[in-house]
């Protein structure tokens, strides 16, 4: 089972706690809740940053505030969603008026960029952690979900892998308190500051079967894809898009499949739709790579250049995998 742990630990306790209710579009299980209201489906979800566990102790305080409001943006691009608002639940270890200045400051920077507004949240004094929910509209009755790939989709993804998981390498391996430069930098900026995906999510609403964000690492995340629609993949390894920093860097195939922290889509799309990809690198400029291509056999699978097959694990970040 993918992310045992955790995802087993979800279902065991919490799936189907309560009872049901009229108007759940979606549910638990997918990157937000889809909710019917008068005005339209409004998309829900909540995601929370723990210090050492998501971030390192040294990230900047801006970086802190605009990563825990994109990774929540990064799940509701994923159904579809266009942000809308959001409420902010902060623990803090001590009242730091400039560590408070700076964080406010990325939180409002990136807030601002996408019209999202603070309506709320909460306070508390303990080891730093920060939370937010967010809440979305989503155009039309149906939104992006996970269960909907069919055998002849091709797999794609926005952007590239693999830079979020190199750049906390690099970042970790640094002299302390050094500033990176170059590729280095670049990396880390893309751990610290993630662009969550928002035209592309909805430009794919519509047109993609089925889609994520990649949190967790491309395999583990695409693997649910295909548990949820109940069909296999076969992924281009040489496909995967790279940066060039990620190149220059000597990024690995364990970091583009299993490193997470990318927040970029990953969807399936009927190949009669391929041409219409030519709307979300021009109106949505965003860069979408197809990888690979949805299969009835269950399971992931990489070729290589050489043609050569092999089964992928799905093995990515699982906060409760066995020995962790
Ligand atoms: N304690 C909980 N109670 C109810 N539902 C939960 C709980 N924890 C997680 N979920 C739900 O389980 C599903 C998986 O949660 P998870 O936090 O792994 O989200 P994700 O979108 O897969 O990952 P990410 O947040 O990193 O993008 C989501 O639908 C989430 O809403
Ligand atoms: C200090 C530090 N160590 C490790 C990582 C890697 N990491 C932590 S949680 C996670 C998955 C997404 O989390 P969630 O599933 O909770 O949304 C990943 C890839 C990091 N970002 N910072
Ligand atoms: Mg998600």
């Amino acid at each position: 089972m993918i992310g045992g742990g955790e995802a087993a630990l979800i279902q065991r306790y919490f799936h189907g706690l309560t009872a049901q209710r009229d108007g759940v579009e979606l549910g638990v299980g997918d990157d937000a809740a889809l909710l019917q209201t008068e005005t339209g489906l409004l998309a829900a979800c909540c995601d929370t940053l723990v210090e050492d566990i998501h971030f390192p102790g040294d990230i900047p305080p801006e970086a802190l505030g605009h990563r825990v409001l994109a990774v929540n943006l990064s799940d509701l691009a994923a159904v579809g969603a266009r942000p809308a608002w959001t409420l902010l639940s902060l623990t803090l270890p001590e009242k730091d008026p400039q560590w408070l200045e700076r964080f406010s400051a990325g939180f409002k920077a990136l807030a601002d960029r996408y019209g999202v507004a603070l309506v709320g949240g909460d306070t508390t004094q303990g080891p730093l952690s920060v939370s937010v929910t967010a809440l979305g509209q989503v155009a039309g009755d149906h939104g992006l979900r996970r269960g909907g790939a069919r055998p002849g989709d091709g797999v794609w993804v926005t952007g590239t892998l693999g830079d979020a998981a190199l750049g906390l390498e690099l970042w970790q391996e640094r002299e302390e308190a050094t500033a990176l430069a170059g590729d280095p930098a670049y990396l880390a900026g893309r751990l610290f500051r993630p662009e969550p995906r928002v035209a592309a999510g909805t430009a794919l609403l519509g047109r993609a079967s089925a889609a994520i964000d990649v949190s967790d690492g491309l395999a583990a995340d695409l693997s649910r894809v295909l548990d949820e629609s109940g069909v296999g993949a076969t992924l281009e390894l040489e496909a995967l898009p790279r940066s060039q920093a990620f190149i220059d860097e000597q990024g690995d195939l364990r970091h583009l499949l299993h490193g997470g922290d990318d927040y970029e889509l990953c969807f399936t799309l009927p190949a009669e739709r391929e041409e219409e990809m030519a709307c979300l690198r021009e109106h949505a400029a965003t860069p979408v790579t197809r990888i690979g291509t949805v299969e009835e056999t269950p399971g992931l699978r990489g070729v290589d250049a050489g043609g050569v097959v092999c089964a992928l694990e799905p093995g990515g970040y699982d906060h409760f995998a066995e020995g962790s």
